[in-house]
């Protein structure tokens, strides 16, 4: 496909996910129908479609419209291109620039526009993060970078990386955590190579394995992960030694973990129902999820107040469930991959305030620049004295 083709393909996407079909699915729709396209077009496409979504309101301001074609022409007057350059009709190339479209001069931009946030959340965010708000917001608008966990208790970064550069894939060590690979070419091989399918590295965010490894010692506790899902940390803990039981209120978000766990030579017991008192109980409860927007960013658009509400009534249940699990001599871990006050700080302040018999110890927040996703992590137990 030439790049303009791609640039069609791409609106036609954008256009479906504005029409309220998940990103995942429009894009594998149009794959699906369009067995032409080899694995780079995807991959470009992909790119192109997710770099709109995490730029939405600002590249629709520079396009002059919320439409596929309104982003993709307001995402290359972002670059600096001139549009009428790929919008020319020829081929399977978007059609040339309506006299409108080609004298349109986009109005001064609104400091929300220009930072791609909601509205409603600028007054959320510049509470919760004060100055380091708009540096924040602007990493959002970025592509994350690929992360890897190395297994620590099977090979060093060092080992790992010399593996992974047999198979074309060059990954250096990240200051977040000391687990952490930052991968910086050949991503797309990750899963075909030799320390991907022996277990030694998976993929993970940085800031999610710093997370982990600022949890008190785990070598031979007993942990309860009680919102499991997928099993990323679940699999850091068990990494390190920890005896993790996985449970998750949707059972089936847990289905690859015992795959996952016997490709690195660990193993997981999982629970469709909590049961017992565990050393370490981490709730890794479900969020806004706002500090991984750069990954998932047709959320930034689709959340609302009113969703908000709900997932901070869902946290404040999870934590009073979670706690009874808790060994009184043991510990809750409250982790979330949101960077706002009221899913963080907000909540943990209202918890400790129902159960004065615990205390908060610490507390921690990653933000995006620091490399990884956004994450904050309370480390809370019983009361002493
Ligand atoms: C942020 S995700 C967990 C991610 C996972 N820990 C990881 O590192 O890959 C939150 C999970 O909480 C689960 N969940 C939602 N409500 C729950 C509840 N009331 N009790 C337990 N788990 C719940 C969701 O199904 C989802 O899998």
């Amino acid at each position: 496909m030439t790049p303009a083709a791609r640039l069609q393909a791409a609106a036609e996407i954008l256009d479906a996910i504005l029409n309220s079909t998940p990103a995942e699915q429009a894009l594998t729709r149009w794959a699906r129908n369009s067995r032409f396209a080899g694995s780079k077009d995807r991959a470009a496409i992909r790119d192109l479609v997710f770099d709109a979504l995490r730029c939405k309101r600002s590249f629709a301001h520079l396009g002059g419209a919320e439409t596929g074609r309104g982003l993709i022409l307001g995402g290359l007057r972002a670059q600096g291109a001139d549009p009428a350059d790929h919008f020319t009709g020829t081929g399977h190339a978007p059609a040339p620039l309506s006299e409108d479209e080609a004298s349109y001069i986009p109005p001064p931009m609104p400091e929300a526009v220009a930072l791609d946030c909601p509205d409603w959340l600028v007054p959320q965010f510049s509470s919760s993060l004060g100055t380091g708000f708009e540096p924040a917001l602007q990493a959002l608008r970025q592509r994350a970078p690929v992360f890897l966990r190395v297994h620590a208790g099977r090979t060093t970064r060092e080992q790992a990386a010399t593996l992974l550069a047999r198979d074309g894939i060059e990954a250096r060590a990240h200051p977040l955590a000391a687990t952490a690979l930052e991968v910086h070419t050949n991503p797309r091989a990750i899963q075909r190579s030799q320390a991907y399918l022996e277990g030694l590295v998976e993929l993970q965010d940085a800031a999610s394995q710093a997370v982990i490894t600022a949890l008190p010692a785990l070598t031979g506790k007993t942990v309860l992960d009680y919102c499991a899902g997928g099993g990323g940390k679940a699999l850091a803990m068990a990494a390190l030694g920890a005896h993790v039981t996985a449970h998750d209120a949707k059972r089936a978000r847990m289905s690859d973990l015992p795959n996952r766990a016997a490709r690195a030579r660990d193993s997981i017991a999982v629970k469709e129902r909590a049961t017992g008192l565990f050393d370490l109980v981490l709730t890794d409860v479900p969020c806004s999820g706002s500090g991984s927007w750069r990954r998932s960013p047709a959320a930034k658009w689709t959340l609302t107040p009113e969703a908000l509400d709900t997932l901070c009534a869902t946290q404040t249940e999870i934590l009073d469930n979670a706690r009874q699990h808790m060994h009184p001599a043991g510990w809750l871990a409250y982790v979330t991959c949101s960077m706002l006050e009221v899913e963080n700080q907000q909540q943990i302040t209202a918890f400790l305030a129902r159960h004065p018999d615990l205390e908060l110890v610490q507390d921690m927040q990653w933000t995006p620049l620091e490399g990884g996703d956004g994450f904050y992590l309370a480390l809370i137990r019983t009361r002493i004295g």
